[in-house]
């Protein structure tokens, strides 16, 4: 473990820290390397989790889905969805350096152009446009070759790339029968699925080849990226590992308005007593979409009846706090293949590949599981539009993504074939709230997924948009047969009651503690992320976001993140 990274704050040098990161995740690990950028700032950040260095199903990016469950995820739980037969859901967090980049699906989505100009819109602040955004976008990504080295040209756009950031980004690395069906079945039907040639261009519509957060075989995380060894070396960067914040303490304030410095935080579940450490400047929260709310819930900080029912005193009363969760309601369509020859990975197989990855950072583990994409707009001519206003930020947006899942080792298919049908940008809200005052208290998540009747249309345009796309002629040689959740000669309603039986979250929680403008009664935070009518804090990760992007999370949170680093340096240079 390098000097930088330890589990006891004793460990440390004595030395007053001038920001406090709570949070070593996604955005948390951004702030602590672009702040300890200027070697006169202390930094100090408290992940609740183990350092990610070593941990083989975090590096292996197929192994990213044996992480869910164990000691690197939070293990939250939903309350019992109304939308979803009253079924509570599971809800991955990263719980370890790097947070959700390092046990997340590594997708590399930016959304639309609209998407960050609606932000722009609702904050008054030109600053979030896509615009103005996208030197951060860009900042943050280092583009590189996919593993298998193979030609891309024509697979991606290189003019919306950056090449200098910290994270990489790559095109998929593991080629699969089933990309050359998804790409004929693109140009036989053309319109809405014609191909894209970069979904990441700031216009996603369209199918496309899928970019993921990977460079040289391995996951590329926040964590690997911006707390790399050569950063870990700065002096005045210190990470605390396995410490969890349990409150935020109130501070004196020379602004009248009530500050918050001072961070409480204890080893393990507080038996070893509790700690306190104070910022000269500014405490940053970067505990994600349900660590920020929670904290600033069990501090005092949040809708004041929610908080005395809880049996937490409330010191500022800002009802926003742990509202406008948004997710996207998912479920996959499986199809069996009926062919001969299809594709079995073998445990012998499967120990051959481990080898190579481990001998060469090659081979089928450096892939996830999904090669291509298709981002797909509900027509304006579409009855749905009779009952429902549009969610999404603007015409160059998808209502639905599909994602490919084949399964199969080039050149033969899987035994089965999977498209994911996702709403991008929902209607329906959530909320995260506080259950008592101790941290520990897991606190109530109610996703509200599936509970505006526009989602379930939504997803249930994308089952047509589905079945349209699998009727292309290239199909034809796979003689499918949809096997799950339903089946083609499923009525309407049994669809409906499949759909209500599967649906997961997409695991992209955003909007607890949103941003709206200076002075505006609803919100939590102002344009440059300080908590209203609080001093000294801030809050940077995917709560902040008013609406959700149509992606993917991870590089919308890189943006804020790198954007929020410039703002807090300019702030106290
Ligand atoms: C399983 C999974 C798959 C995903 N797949 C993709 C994908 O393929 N592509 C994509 O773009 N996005 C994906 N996402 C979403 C994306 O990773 C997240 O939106 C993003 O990483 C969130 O960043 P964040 O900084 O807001 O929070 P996080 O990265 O979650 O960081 C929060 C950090 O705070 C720590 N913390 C919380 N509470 C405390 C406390 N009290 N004390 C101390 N520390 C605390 C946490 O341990 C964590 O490290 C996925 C997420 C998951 C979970």
């Amino acid at each position: 473990v390098p000097l930088a990274i330890q589990e006891t704050i004793s460990s440390f040098p004595n030395v007053t820290y001038d920001f406090v990161i709570v949070g070593g995740g996604t955005a948390g690990a951004v702030l602590a390397n672009r702040l300890t950028e200027n070697p006169r700032w202390n930094v100090l950040v408290i992940e609740a989790g183990p350092s990610h260095e070593g941990v083989l199903d975090s590096m292996v990016p197929n192994f990213s889905f044996n992480l869910q469950n164990t000691i690197h995820d939070w293990n939250y739980t939903s309350t019992p969805q109304p939308g979803l037969n009253n079924r509570s859901v599971a809800i991955p967090r990263g719980h370890m350096l790097g947070g959700c980049s390092s046990i997340n699906g590594m997708f590399y989505t930016r959304g639309s152009s609209s998407d960050y100009d609606r932000w722009a819109t609702v904050t008054g602040d030109d600053g979030w446009s896509w615009k103005n955004l996208l030197p951060y976008i860009l900042k943050n990504e280092r583009w590189t070759s996919p593993s298998d080295l193979r030609n891309t040209s024509g697979q991606f756009n290189h003019t919306v790339h950056g090449r200098h950031g910290k994270t990489y980004v790559s095109l998929y690395s593991v080629p699969e029968a089933l990309d050359e069906k998804i790409m004929a079945a693109a140009d036989e039907l053309g319109g809405e699925f014609a191909y894209n040639i970069d979904t990441n261009s700031g216009d996603p519509l369209g199918t496309g080849w899928l970019q993921v957060t990977v460079g040289k075989g391995e996951r590329s995380s926040s964590a690997t990226a911006y707390l790399a060894p050569e950063y870990l070396k700065r002096p005045n960067l210190h990470v605390l590992v396995k410490n969890r914040v349990t409150k935020l303490l109130r501070t004196s304030s020379l602004t009248g308005l009530p500050a918050f410095r001072t961070v409480q935080f204890t080893e393990g579940y507080g038996d070893g007593g509790y700690f306190q450490v104070t910022a000269r400047n500014e405490v940053i929260l970067s505990a994600g979409s349900f660590g920020t709310p929670h904290i600033l819930q069990v501090s005092g900080i949040g809708d004041s009846r929610e908080l005395l029912a809880a049996g937490v005193e409330p010191i500022v009363d800002l009802p926003s706090v742990g509202k406008n969760l948004t997710d996207q309601p998912q479920f996959s369509m499986i199809w069996s293949l009926g062919i001969n020859q299809t594709f079995t990975p073998t445990a012998e197989l499967q120990a051959q590949w481990l080898a190579e990855w481990h001998a060469k950072r090659t081979g089928p583990l450096t892939g996830v599981g999904v090669n291509s994409i298709a981002w797909i707009r509900i027509p304006d001519s579409s009855p749905i539009w009779d009952t429902h206003s549009d969610p999404t930020s603007g015409r160059n947006t998808p209502h639905i993504e599909l994602a490919f899942i084949g399964g199969g080792l080039y050149p033969l298919p899987g035994r089965i074939m999977g498209i994911n049908d996702v709403v991008a940008e929902p209607h329906s809200r959530g909320s995260i709230s506080v259950k008592s005052s101790s941290i520990f208290d897991y606190p109530l998540i109610d996703m509200g997924l599936l509970t505006h009747p526009f989602d379930m249309a939504a997803l249930k345009h994308g089952i047509t948009a589905i079945r349209k796309f699998v009727s292309a002629s290239t199909f034809q040689a796979y003689n499918l047969s949809l096997v799950y959740p339903f089946t083609d000669e499923s009525t309407d309603t049994e669809v409906e009651a499949a759909i209500r039986g599967v649906v997961a979250s997409n695991v992209h929680p955003v909007g607890t503690a949103t941003m709206s403008k200076k002075g505006d009664k609803w919100g939590a935070v102002d344009p440059d992320l300080r908590v209203k009518g609080v001093d000294g804090l801030r809050i940077v990760d995917a709560s902040v976001m008013p609406f959700i992007t149509c992606s993917h999370t991870q590089a919308a949170v890189y943006a804020i993140a790198e954007r929020a680093s410039d703002m807090i340096a300019e702030s106290w240079k």
